[in-house]
């Protein structure tokens, strides 16, 4: 027959088990052994000291419950945690804390002097670095598949991750690893999978980390010998997402405990999400065996969005934050940031911001004071889009017939103006210019160029019409 500790523990046990997942209590539940039953206080067996946080994070309101219930409004729940490298050992200390106090955990300033043998340890709380891990609470709700416009530069990538979110696990793209340059959605993808996940999937603990933290926690838990904990902590996750994975470029003892990780996740069917600046061949510092594990899945590229993508998204966040503005400052915004969608946004909360503290409003000029300023640093030219369109808009003309082969005078010299600008503002080749301006070869954009600075010289009106659009082009 079994001791009465052993009784009220599996009384409790078969309660949780109808309150958890199945996976919940095989990981958290099962691997637990009651100690002791003593006046109205239970001691469960933990392995190891994370093992109790995550109890005391996770389960502490049903475990509370389930003891009441058990032993009365006075029964309380003691650890037992077993010290690392110590698993079947049978000397644990024991932290004498029933399930209610939770100060000692939220907050790591409070002392809690912990008896292991005859030695005492402060703060037997605080694994450093994993403390900080909060599983769950790194998705940030905005950056959801809703909000990720589609484009060309981002299709394969989006629906790989989509179809990972709907299978986490199950399909080829195992790791999905996602690259692209700055700011073109690789953090926003990621996080769109896992919270994609989560709402699908709810009981699946989704974990995203930054690889720098990761790397961090992973010093730490070296220093404190933690190791161990730390590991089990991550093998733990059914889908992991690593931000930003090119930092662990030359930190091989970090590399090597990814590499385990890695093995561990993959083979028991979790899913891993990478994301990095740079394509698997192109990070140095890699080790060889990650690298080749990095490649079993699908590595997805972003590009840059088009100009139609560009519109897209500030279209969409413009009405997420229930802002209008002006078509052609929309445009502008879209024909002026090209490469990272980042600066994008910041260019359109700064000039928000201008216009609302100085009570001005948003007009084209005031878009170009800003977004002038606020790109300075960054490589910007106008593009041969943006010519095309001020001279069109300029003209009254439609950008179709500037682009299309049709001979009428006021679209040729339409066009021939736009072949000057662009000559002159871009660093576009003559016969890119003529590719964009209705497939003319370079001869003639050449030729145009030649037909434009003669008539400045000769017509005033002309020269007039070249003033207005070089002011409108200009960047400050
Ligand atoms: N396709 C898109 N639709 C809507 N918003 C997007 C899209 N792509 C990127 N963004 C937005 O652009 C900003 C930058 O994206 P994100 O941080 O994901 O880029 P990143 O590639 O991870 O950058 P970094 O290389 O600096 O880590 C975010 O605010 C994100 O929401």
């Amino acid at each position: 027959m079994s001791n009465k500790h052993e009784k009220v523990w599996d009384d409790c046990l078969s309660v949780i088990k109808d309150n958890v997942t199945l996976q919940g209590f095989k990981t958290w539940f099962e691997p637990i052994k009651p100690v002791k039953l003593d006046n109205n206080v239970l001691t469960i067996q933990v392995p190891s000291q994370f093992f109790y946080e995550w109890l005391e994070e996770h389960y502490i309101h049903l475990l509370k419950k389930i003891i009441r219930k058990e032993l009365g409004d006075e029964g309380r729940l003691e650890y037992s945690i077993i010290m690392e490298g110590n698993y079947s050992d049978s000397s644990p200390y024991t932290v004498k804390i029933p399930t209610s106090n939770r100060r000692a955990i939220k907050n790591p300033a409070v002392q809690v002097p912990v008896n292991v043998g005859s030695k005492q340890i402060k703060n037997p709380f605080v694994i450093p670095g994993l403390k900080k891990i909060n599983v769950d609470s790194n998705l940030k709700p905005n950056y959801s598949f809703e909000n990720l416009v589609e484009g060309d530069c981002n299709r394969l990538a989006r629906s790989a991750g989509f179809a990972v979110a709907k299978n986490p696990g199950g399909t080829a793209f195992n790791p999905l690893l996602i690259y692209g340059s700055v700011g073109l959605g690789k953090t926003h993808l990621a996080q769109a999978i896992g919270i994609e996940i989560k709402n699908r999937f709810e009981n699946k603990t989704v974990l995203y980390v930054e690889s720098e933290k990761f790397i961090h926690q992973f010093i730490d838990a070296v220093k404190n010998n933690n190791v161990n904990d730390f590991s089990h902590f991550y093998q733990m996750i059914d889908v992991l997402i690593i931000d930003d994975v090119q930092f662990l470029a030359g930190k091989e003892k970090t590399q090597d405990m990814f590499f385990h990780i890695f093995n561990h996740l993959h083979q028991t069917g979790k899913q891993i999400v990478l994301t990095s600046d740079k394509a698997p061949v192109e990070m140095l510092g890699m080790e060889q065996r990650l690298l080749s594990r990095f490649k079993w899945g699908l590595s997805a590229d972003l590009q840059t969005p088009s100009l139609e993508t560009r519109i897209a998204i500030l279209e969409k966040k413009m009405y997420a934050d229930g802002i209008e503005l002006p078509k052609d400052v929309v445009e502008y915004l879209a024909y002026s940031i090209t490469t990272n969608i980042r600066e994008l946004e910041g260019a359109l909360i700064s000039l928000i911001a201008h216009s609302s503290l100085n009570r001005k409003a948003v007009t084209l000029d005031l878009a170009k004071q800003m977004i002038d300023k606020f790109v300075k640093n960054t490589a910007r030219e106008v593009s041969i889009d943006y010519i095309q369109k001020v001279v069109c808009d300029y003209f009254d003309l439609p950008i179709e017939l500037l682009k299309s082969k049709t001979r009428k005078r006021e679209v040729v010299q339409a066009r021939q103006i736009a072949m000057f600008f662009a000559k002159k503002m871009t660093k576009s080749s003559l016969a890119n210019i003529g590719m964009h301006c209705g497939g003319k070869d370079h001869a003639t954009v050449l030729h145009a160029c030649r037909t434009v600075n003669n008539l400045q010289e000769t017509d005033k009106q002309f020269r007039k019409y070249l003033d207005d659009l070089e002011k409108k082009l200009s960047i400050q």
